[in-house]
């Protein structure tokens, strides 16, 4: 910030925590922080990275772009010798939706989950070098949710010692798959095993698409882009796929471990979402505290916009869950270490709790993260709608997360599945561990009463707790009672989905209060930051509280009361939050190359930054627009009107 005026110091300065600190707490560990410092800057001071002009480039030019940042990534990554932690970092502060995110994401995952050890010695090396592109192809023209559906099929050819990867119809031509489209030499395709006759369901399949000579489609292949997705630039950068008939290549998979693949990909879904929402409460917040609207007494200055309660109540919910986000975040990732171990160890008994977790936070951070990002550009007023606010281009590039990795609505009757299992086990030798311990007390959760009776009782953990516990708990087994009125249950569980769905969001919610609670426990250094952890931790859960307080009350976890004592402590913790809510997003370090926003910039100098962004429009490039000669000078001459007469 040398030299330049920091129109956000009044608010760095209200600060009443150690920002640095934090910074260590969102980044996770000393090291983290240290290593993303030092790549994000690495990448806002290369110009070849530079993406402010995305939302006006041809789909042709922007695809080029996003080529020539890929390579130029992989360049760089390959002179400095980055570390793979310090290369997977350099991806995500390029910030551009490109086929690297499946051949590291997807591809490369699935071969080290699914492979058999002398195929991953065949083809990572060859993936960890890209001296091959991979991309995941699974969902289909016809089915994409259903996996069970799909029509592709590998028949064994024991002539040949090949599989012969077959798509019989349109419906199963392999359509979405990211980095297909254009740029994949090679796909994890998955098709139903067909051996003598007989089928095995669907496993995956290294398949070769393209020569790596000339990249050309192999024989009996068919490959294209599936044309323009919603938003212009945006996800655009991306070449998802469609196919039709591949042929050949050797052997499959164990089939349990298809499974872990998705487990991972959730779990690192659920991660990225507190990044996205991060950064759009970032804008949001800084903007908020810029932007003046009304208020003005004797001429003086007016309203920051950050001081109406009802910005307070529309925003910090919002900055409260991108932390909520984090840690939980966190924890799944722990979760997904310790179910990796187990299954390399033949120990699948864990598989579905990490199965119901990673599926069910995917599917609620997600849709909340959606939501939230539209709701920060409408805190950002008119000028929020602006692709230089960064925020257009963000919903864009972020709500295809609702639907891919698992459609978030078939997610959730996943987790249903599971709490309904959980619930017809209550009282037999199986008990409930890890994220449903809680459904061992359902006799005491069913019974108690909410002990609340001033709005600060509402700032104890465990009050919540046990408010979160014993609304899941009875949403649960009112459903579960339900459903046992059915003499076929899975008619039920189609007719109760919308009931099952929501019992699933309670007991995500729970988990991401659990874990928020959890994470306070910890010994957590630095002047206020225990603190403020705390106050978002509580703006989080009585947020939820308000907004779901239909579940709280019909299922008389708390009293209307209760429920009014909630609201209040929230006005409260709001005017907490306040003089620290610019302190709190810087902890999340974002440059403003990453950021992306002329709303959210650092220093706060919002109105000329704009005026100048506005210029470089290449509709400024002339005064007199083309088209003036054919279309408006006739009108406003009146000239054609004239030719008529
Ligand atoms: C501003 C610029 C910014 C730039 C930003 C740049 C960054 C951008 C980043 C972009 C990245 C893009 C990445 C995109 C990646 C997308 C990839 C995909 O979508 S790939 C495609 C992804 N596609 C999908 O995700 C498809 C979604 N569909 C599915 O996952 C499944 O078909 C199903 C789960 C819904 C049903 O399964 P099905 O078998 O039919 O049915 P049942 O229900 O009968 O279950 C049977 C049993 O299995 C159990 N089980 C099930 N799953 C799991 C599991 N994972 N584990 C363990 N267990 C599991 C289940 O519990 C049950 O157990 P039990 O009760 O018997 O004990
Ligand atoms: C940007 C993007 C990138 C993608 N990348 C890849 C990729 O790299 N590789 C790949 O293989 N795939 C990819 N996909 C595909 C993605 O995984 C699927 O689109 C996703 O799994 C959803 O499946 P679907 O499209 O069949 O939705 P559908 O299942 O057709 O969903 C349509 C509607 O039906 C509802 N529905 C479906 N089943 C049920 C049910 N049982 N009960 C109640 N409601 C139901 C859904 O909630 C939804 O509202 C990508 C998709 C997108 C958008």
């Amino acid at each position: 910030m040398d030299g330049v005026v920091d129109h956000l110091a009044d608010e760095r300065n209200k600060a009443q925590f150690d920002v640095e600190e934090m910074k260590i707490v969102w980044a996770g560990s000393r090291h983290v922080f240290e290593l993303s410092d030092r790549i994000a800057r690495l990448v806002a001071s290369d110009p070849v990275f530079r993406k402010d002009n995305r939302a006006t480039l041809s789909r042709k030019d922007l695809f080029k772009n996003t080529l020539r940042k890929a390579a130029h990534a992989w360049k760089r990554i390959i002179e400095l010798r980055l570390s793979e932690e310090e290369a997977s970092k350099l991806r995500f502060y390029v910030d551009e939706a490109a086929f690297t995110d499946l051949h590291w994401g997807m591809f490369v995952p699935a071969i080290k989950g699914q492979a058999t050890e002398e195929q991953q010695q065949k083809w990572l090396p060859l993936a960890y070098k890209m001296q091959i592109i991979g991309c995941y192809a699974q969902t289909e023209l016809g089915h994409g949710s259903n996996v069970q559906g799909l029509e592709t099929t590998a028949t064994f050819d024991p002539q040949t010692d090949e599989f012969d990867i077959h798509s019989p119809t349109l419906t199963s031509s392999k359509w979405w798959p990211g980095g297909l489209g254009k740029v994949s030499t090679h796909a994890v395709v998955y098709a139903r095993l067909i051996t003598d006759g007989q089928e095995h369901g669907v496993h995956g399949f290294i398949v070769q698409l393209r020569s790596l000579d000339d990249h050309l489609p192999l024989p009996g292949i068919t490959i294209g882009d599936i044309g323009m997705k919603f938003g212009n630039g945006a996800y655009n950068t991306m070449d998802n796929g469609v196919t039709r008939n591949g042929k050949c290549v050797r052997s499959n998979v164990p089939r349990q471990l298809i499974y872990g693949t998705m487990v991972f990909v959730r779990q690192t879904i659920v991660s990225d979402a507190s990044c996205a929402l991060s950064r759009a409460v970032c804008i949001a917040t800084r903007y908020s505290a810029v932007r003046r609207q009304f208020g003005s007494q004797n001429g003086g200055v007016e309203t920051q916009v950050i001081d109406y309660k009802t910005q307070q109540n529309r925003l910090f919910p919002l900055l409260a869950a991108a932390y909520a986000f984090r840690f939980v975040g966190e924890w799944l990732k722990w979760l997904y270490t310790d179910v990796t171990q187990r299954l390399q160890a033949n120990d699948f008994s864990t598989l579905p709790e990490a199965h119901a977790c990673t599926a069910g936070l995917k599917s609620l951070t997600t849709t909340f993260t959606a939501d939230a990002i539209e709701e920060c550009r409408k805190l950002c007023g008119g000028h929020g709608y602006l692709c230089s606010s960064g925020l257009p281009e963000l919903f864009a590039v972020y709500v295809p997360a609702c639907t891919y990795e698992g459609d978030n609505v078939v997610l959730l009757l996943q987790v249903a599945r599971f709490l309904m299992k959980t619930v017809s086990q209550l009282g037999s030798e199986k008990k409930p561990v890890g994220t449903t311990a809680y459904m061992g007390r359902v006799e005491h959760l069913m019974q108690c009463r909410c002990s609340v009776q001033k709005a600060e009782d509402w700032l104890n953990p465990n009050t919540i707790l046990e408010a979160f516990e014993a609304r899941t708990a009875r949403m649960s087994v009112a459903v579960a009672q339900k459903l046992a009125q059915f003499a076929n249950p899975e008619e039920g569980f189609l007719e109760l989905s919308p009931n099952l769905v929501e019992a699933s969001v309670a007991h995500c919610q729970l988990i991401v209060v659990s874990k928020f609670i959890e994470k306070l426990q910890q010994d957590i250094p630095g002047k206020g930051v225990k603190e403020l952890l705390g106050m978002l931790c509580n703006i989080y859960a009585l947020n939820i509280l308000h907004k779901h307080l239909g579940d709280f009350l019909s299922t008389g976890s708390i009293t209307p009361k209760q429920g009014s004592l909630a609201n209040d402590q929230l006005r409260s913790l709001y005017s907490q939050v306040r003089p620290n809510a610019i302190a709190l997003v810087d902890a999340f370090n974002y440059t403003d190359h990453y950021l992306g926003s002329v709303l959210g910039r650092y220093d706060g100098n919002v109105y000329p930054k704009l005026y100048e962004e506005a210029w470089k429009d290449p509709l400024n490039d002339s005064v007199v627009p083309d088209g003036y000669h054919e279309y408006i000078r006739p009108l406003l001459k009146n000239q054609l009107r004239n030719a008529r007469l």
